[in-house]
C-alpha cells in the first residue's frame, strides 16, 4: 500500500536526523517540507516566534491542539524545563502514529504525551481523567473552526489561570476570524500580534497571543 506524505516525513526524519537530537528532527523536517513536500507544520520562521514565547512563558504543562507529526510538540519539549510536560491532542490516528515515532527519535517522549481523540472531548477529560489543575501554555494549531469554541471551554471549564499564555497558528492564513475578534475585544485577555509567514511559503501569516487576566 502507498506511504501518505506523513510518513514519508518520518522516513526522511529516520534516514536524515540524529537520534536524541530534536534540533536535527526539526531542521530535517523543514528541509523536507521546505524542498519536497509542503506539510502544515509551524515550521521554522514561525517556530522562532514559539520558541520565544513558550521560554518566556517558562511553563510546567503545556497543551497543545494539533499534534500533526510532532514538529511544534518536538520544538517546544527541547525547551522545557527540568519536570515540565505537554499534553499534546490529535484526532487523526495515523498522525498521531507518525508524531509518535518522530518524538521518540527525537528523544523528547518522556516530557510529551500524546492525547488522541477530538479536542473538545479531550479538553473535558482534563481535569478528572488525566489530573489537570490549570494550564500554563497552550499552543492551538488545529481546525481554525475549533479555535474559538474551545477557547471558551477551556474558560467555562476553569483550565486558565491568571498569566496562561495562548498562543495561535495561523490567525491570518487559513484563518480563524471569530477567535481573533473574541479575544482582542475581550477584557478577559491581553492580546500581541507577531506578524510572519505561512510555513514554507511567502503567503502572510501570523500568530496571536492572548495572556489570560483571570
Ligand atoms: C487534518 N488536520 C490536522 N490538523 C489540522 C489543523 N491545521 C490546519 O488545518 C492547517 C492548515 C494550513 C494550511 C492548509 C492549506 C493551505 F493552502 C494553507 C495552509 C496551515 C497550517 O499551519 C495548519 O495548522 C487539520
Ligand atoms: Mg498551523
Amino acid at each position: 500500500s502507498s506511504r501518505s506524505k506523513e510518513q514519508r516525513i518520518l522516513d526522511f526524519v529516520l534516514k536524515h536526523a540524529v537520534p536524541g537530537d530534536p534540533t536535527s528532527v526539526l531542521n530535517a523536517i523543514d528541509k523536507y517540507c521546505s524542498q519536497q513536500e509542503w506539510a502544515m507544520n509551524v515550521g521554522d520562521e514561525k517556530g522562532l516566534i514559539l520558541d520565544r514565547v513558550m521560554q518566556e512563558a517558562s511553563p510546567s504543562l503545556v497543551l497543545e491542539l494539533g499534534t500533526y507529526c510532532g514538529y511544534s510538540a518536538v520544538r517546544m519539549a527541547r525547551l522545557l524545563k527540568q519536570g515540565a510536560q505537554i499534553l499534546t491532542v490529535e484526532f487523526n490516528r495515523d498522525n498521531a502514529d507518525i508524531a509518535r515515532q518522530v518524538l521518540e527519535f527525537a528523544g523528547v517522549k518522556d516530557k510529551v504525551q500524546i492525547l488522541e481523540g477530538s479536542s473538545e472531548e479531550v479538553i473535558r477529560q482534563l481535569q478528572k481523567k488525566h489530573a489537570v489543575d490549570t494550564v500554563d501554555f497552550i499552543f492551538i494549531d488545529h481546525w481554525k473552526d475549533r479555535y474559538l469554541p474551545d477557547t471558551k471551554l477551556m474558560e467555562e471549564l476553569g483550565l486558565l489561570r491568571k498569566g496562561t499564555v495562548i498562543l495561535a497558528d495561523n490567525v491570518i492564513f487559513p484563518g480563524a476570524p471569530d477567535f481573533l475578534q473574541y479575544v482582542r475585544s475581550s477584557p478577559k485577555y491581553d492580546c500581541t500580534y507577531y506578524p510572519s509567514h505561512l510555513e514554507y511559503l511567502d503567503a502572510e501569516d501570523g500568530l496571536e497571543k492572548a495572556v489570560y487576566k483571570g
